[in-house]
């Protein structure tokens, strides 16, 4: 657990980087500090391992004062990414990946054993003897997450860790980090000036803004729900209201009974209603349209993969997508091996929506002028 308790930073120059910051990251989640640039986000993550030395309050690391530690030792207890991931040119991968270990005291046997098993786990024991300039920009960030993974450290500070690649490599490494994170239960602060980055990784997400000033911290949930005024509600988006749909879990959303038939019989005449033809395994293959031919299915509504929330899956925007990019005007529900479970309609998906509008207003407190 990192708790910053009214920290504040005053540069040399007079420049105020943070201003009474309180916040916990809790043990085991990812917290995420995002905002403008310039309001402190790098400032903040820097007093957790004393690059920056705070001018007031305190921060607290498993309860313990970290000015009260000694900076290299503090160092070795936590791991810490940046943007162009920081890997030494002069050493290969594998050895990259074993400076942690090493320095945390193992032999370089041990290191290198160690390093070889966290680049299997991240998919890159391929590349263990090239050099850094020999992988691409996602590659080297990758190596840069499993550096950092490999210390034993059970905190993770990470400082924009995929801001310098693309788009859809991006995305791979936020699923790889989720991937990761579910297995090893780390404590991250995670800093990012991108909204989305920050609702789909956060457990928690603090917006902060200029002048070092912690404007909300909360689920992203209650964040894209609830902002607490005009400059979260800008700094989330105009499409939060849809995107918050992706964490609202679809329970209580009723299935209905579409058509099916075997796909091997799919050609045995024309349907009179849109049919989802079903493959040897139960999984839906196409649809069969009324006028005869095989459509695409669109994307599928995942029931029960509840390891798939940040794809919408299981969630009332996996629902909504489902049905509004299939063909038919309904979509296909499997369960999380892939097979058939139903099918569903927009209608419903936003019915339940209205039901929870009325049972949040119900229960909002008089005064509550937040919602
Ligand atoms: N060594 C320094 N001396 C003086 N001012 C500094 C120093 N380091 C940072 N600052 C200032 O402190 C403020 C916070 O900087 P910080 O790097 O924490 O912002 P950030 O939110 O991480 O920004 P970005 O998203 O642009 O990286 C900025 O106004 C910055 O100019």
């Amino acid at each position: 657990m990192i708790e910053f308790r009214d920290v504040g930073k005053r540069f040399a120059d007079g420049t105020v980087g943070l201003e009474s910051l309180t916040l916990t990251a809790r043990a085991g989640e990812i917290t995420v500090l995002v905002g403008p640039s310039g309001c402190g986000k790098t400032t903040s993550l820097r007093t957790v391992n004393r690059m920056v030395e705070i001018t007031s309050g305190s921060v607290h690391l498993d309860g313990r004062d970290v000015a009260a530690a000694d900076p290299a030792e503090l160092r070795r207890g936590i791991g810490y990414v940046i943007q162009q991931a920081g890997l030494f040119p002069h050493r290969r991968v594998i050895d990259n990946v074993a400076t942690v270990p090493v320095l945390q005291g193992l032999s370089r046997r041990e290191a290198r054993a160690r390093a070889a098993e966290v680049l299997e786990r991240v998919g890159l024991e391929a590349f263990a003897q090239r050099w850094p300039a020999q992988l691409s920009g996602g590659q080297q960030q990758r190596v840069g997450v499993a550096r950092a993974l490999a210390g034993d450290a059970p905190v993770l500070l990470m400082d924009e860790p995929f801001s310098a690649v693309d788009p859809v490599v991006r995305v791979e490494l936020q699923d790889e980090l989720l991937r990761l994170q579910a297995d090893l239960g780390k404590t991250i602060l995670f800093v990012t000036h991108d909204i989305d980055e920050a609702i789909r990784l956060g457990d928690r997400v603090a917006v902060m803004r200029v002048g070092g000033r912690l404007a909300q911290f909360a689920p992203p949930d209650e964040l894209l729900a609830a902002p607490v005024d005009d400059f979260v509600a800008g700094f989330v988006g105009r499409d939060r209201g849809y995107r918050r749909l992706g964490f609202v879990p679809a329970t209580a959303l009723r299935l209905v009974d579409l058509p099916t038939r075997a796909d091997a019989n799919g050609s045995s005449g024309v349907p009179e209603e849109w049919t989802v033809l079903l493959d040897g395994a139960e999984r839906p293959a196409a649809w069969l349209g009324p006028d005869g031919a095989r459509h695409d299915l669109g994307s599928l509504y995942v029931t029960d993969d509840h390891d798939a929330a940040s794809d919408g899956a299981g969630t009332l925007r996996g629902a909504l997508d489902a049905a509004l990019s299939s063909p038919a005007g309904r979509g296909v529900a499997v369960d999380g091996q892939g097979r058939y479970r139903g099918g569903v309609e927009a209608d419903d998906v936003l019915a339940l929506l209205d039901r929870g509008r009325e049972t949040e207003r119900s229960v909002a407190r008089p005064g509550d002028t937040r919602r």
